[in-house]
């Protein structure tokens, strides 16, 4: 009764701002590091999005706080802070369809993203452990760095635990597309809403490879093959430094990440919620490349109600694009052997 009252409460709210409601599903989404740099503008911009209908903030420490103020924001989702103690992850992970991670460690100036491999590990081990306990089957979308060791963890966690779906967990490579799109478009004076570029491979330096040549703004660049090219490239693969540097020690992207994260969380629901065609570059359990040995790699993949719907291959490469994705194979190797040897799956 009280759950039929709350999604026709939900409906109207939808109804009123204007989105559709055929479409809108119904869904509990978590946030683990809540109320961290990225958490809390991730959760504001989740508690805006109608297709949410309880946002479960979790965190070691100010997740309670950070609830009670996005709680008073008056869309239809209800908000509900939790920290460790009185099995608050458990409680904050029951009932969750999709779980974001951003939790842990950020770089400082001089730090690479694997130097944060130490700390950030054993912290995304044991939410995933939670996780495979509490909600098997939600889609987990791991934000915490570096990604490229952090979703294989996952991936050996929820097969230890014999709850593995390799359809239901993503890295969340959306910065990389983001910036791509933002970085083109500024360069050739196109809108950046149109402007959109696919990247594969991984989440760190050269492990990111944007495919500009299949975009239209980016195929004469890519001909031209010169320093404007090779810049390009540049600081796509190591914009992430350039936020860390101008942060100058407070940490990394943050409020870029949250636009990325919800970006992604929402075309999930999209997907989940019935609509067709929804594709964004993801890291994932993938075959591409497996028989070269990397078992994840990010592409455009389709998304549908179960996660993963279709995984597209990179299509036609540059010469240029092509020596980008050897070295990336070449790091991305190592850096999924790393996290399956931290949890003995290697
Ligand atoms: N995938 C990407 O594109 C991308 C982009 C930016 C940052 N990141 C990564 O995201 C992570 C978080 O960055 P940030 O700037 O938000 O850091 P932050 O330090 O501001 O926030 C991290 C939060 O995680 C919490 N936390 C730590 N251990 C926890 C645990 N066991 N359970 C729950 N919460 C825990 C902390 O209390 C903190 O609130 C970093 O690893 C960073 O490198 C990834
Ligand atoms: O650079 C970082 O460490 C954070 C993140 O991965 C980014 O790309 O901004």
């Amino acid at each position: 009764m009280i759950a039929q009252r709350f999604s026709t409460a939900l409906r109207s709210a939808v109804a009123q701002r204007g989105f559709s409601t055929s479409s809108a599903s119904l869904t509990k989404v978590a946030v683990l590091g809540a109320a961290g740099g990225i958490g809390q503008p991730l959760s504001l911009l989740l508690k805006q999005n109608p297709k949410v209908s309880d946002l479960a903030l979790y965190d070691i420490r100010g997740a309670p706080g950070v609830a009670a103020d996005i709680s008073h924001i008056n869309t239809a989702s209800s908000t509900t802070g939790y920290l460790a103690d009185n099995d608050g992850l458990a409680k904050a992970l029951k009932g969750s369809e999709i779980v974001v991670i951003p939790a842990g460690v950020p770089r400082k100036p001089g730090m690479s993203r694997d130097d944060l491999f130490n700390t950030n590990a054993s912290i995304v081990r044991d939410l995933a452990k939670a996780c495979a306990e509490h909600c098997p089957k939600a889609h987990l979308l791991i934000i915490s760095n570096p990604v490229n060791s952090t979703v294989p963890i996952c991936a050996e966690v929820f097969k230890a635990a014999g709850v593995y779906d390799p359809k239901r967990l993503f890295g969340v490579t959306t910065l990389d597309v983001v910036r791509s799109s933002k970085f083109l478009s500024t360069l050739k004076g196109s809108d950046p809403a149109k402007t959109r570029v696919t990247v594969v491979g991984g989440h760190s330096g050269v492990t990111i490879v944007p495919i500009l040549s299949q975009t239209a703004e980016g195929e004469s660049i890519v001909q031209a093959n010169d320093q404007q090219y090779l810049d390009l490239v540049k600081r796509i693969q190591f914009g992430g430094d350039e936020v860390v540097k101008a942060k100058d020690g407070a940490g990394s992207a943050t409020l870029s990440m949250a636009f990325a994260g919800a970006v992604f969380t929402n075309s999930l629901l999209r997907a989940i919620g019935g609509e067709k065609g929804v594709v964004e570059p993801t890291f994932v359990d993938s075959p591409l490349y497996k028989d070269q040995g990397v078992e994840y790699f990010a592409s455009n993949v389709e998304l549908g109600p179960n996660g993963v719907e279709k995984i597209h291959p990179v299509g036609k490469l540059s010469a240029a694009e092509e020596d980008l994705l050897k070295a990336c194979l070449a790091d991305l190797a190592k850096n999924i052997k790393k996290g399956k040897e931290f949890v003995g799956a290697a």
